[in-house]
């Protein structure tokens, strides 16, 4: 079964086409980096998936047409870089919020339970009652991750999980989402900026407005669609085609 199946999806804000004719499809149990430069439409792409923004086309959820896929089977790491720090909540009390539809004012026993286990399973158990306000970028991140995680969801859409968070929390933050996608059989969708990420995915999405390569890493990341995708191979590129920087 496909975990995502997109036809000819498009997505227009005013005048402004962010995402042309995307067709894809996604098999359960894959973990997908989406790559491409700046404003090319990754995070329009994951809202469109999780039904955030108006679009045309069709998309399936493990089978079904978005309108009838469960909530529950979707976890969402926003990016994360315009979070108001003044709000006034604790860590545990977001991850609960993964549990519910609407803010919990009350968290009771089960649900703590499980919002402390989802932070454990990500490395943020000492952070579970600190306010919100007072945890760094990559702690916040991580934060995020269990509130997604929470729910056990089938499929885990992630906006760059890894902004701020140091080299050390970023090699570890991969090993959680292996270890629960080993454990679950989860579809991970991951936007991200690194590389070296995207040369571990099993596949991989180049994406500028519309898809430009999707495959195993080897095939998509090839220096055509490299080059069609960012219309030059910078240093960075050009570093990965020699193999990476492993
Ligand atoms: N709500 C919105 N209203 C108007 N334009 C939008 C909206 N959201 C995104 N856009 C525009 O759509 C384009 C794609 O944005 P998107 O955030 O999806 O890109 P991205 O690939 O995730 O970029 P980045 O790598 O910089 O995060 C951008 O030009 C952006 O300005």
């Amino acid at each position: 079964m496909w975990a995502v199946e997109t036809r000819g999806l498009a997505v227009r804000f005013g005048q402004y086409q962010a995402l042309e004719d995307v067709s894809l499809r996604v098999p359960e149990g894959s973990f997908v980096a989406v790559v491409g430069p700046n404003g090319a439409g990754k995070s329009t792409l994951l809202k469109a998936l999780l039904g955030l923004v108006p679009f045309r086309g069709e998309v399936r959820i493990f089978g079904r047409p978005l309108g009838q896929a469960d909530p529950f089977w979707f976890g969402y790491v926003p990016q994360i870089k315009t979070f108001d720090r003044t709000f006034p909540a604790l860590a545990l009390e977001l991850v609960v919020s993964g549990l519910r539809r609407a803010w919990p004012f009350r968290v009771g026993e089960e649900e703590r339970r499980r919002a402390l286990e989802a932070l454990g399973r990500v490395g943020a158990l000492e952070l579970a009652h600190r306010p919100l306000g007072r945890l760094s970028g990559g702690q916040l991140q991580r934060v995020y991750l269990a509130r997604a995680l929470v729910r056990r969801p089938r499929l885990l859409l992630l906006d760059e999980p890894a902004t701020g968070v140091d080299r050390l929390g970023e090699v570890d933050l991969y090993r959680h989402l292996e270890a629960y996608q080993e454990e679950t059989g989860a579809t991970i969708l991951m936007i991200t900026h690194d590389w070296e990420a995207a040369h571990h995915a099993s596949h991989v999405l180049v994406l500028n407005r519309r898809v430009i390569g999707f495959g195993p890493p080897e095939r998509a990341l090839s220096e055509e669609c490299l080059r069609q995708a960012f219309g030059h191979l910078g240093h960075e590129h050009a570093l990965f085609l020699g193999g990476g920087r492993a």
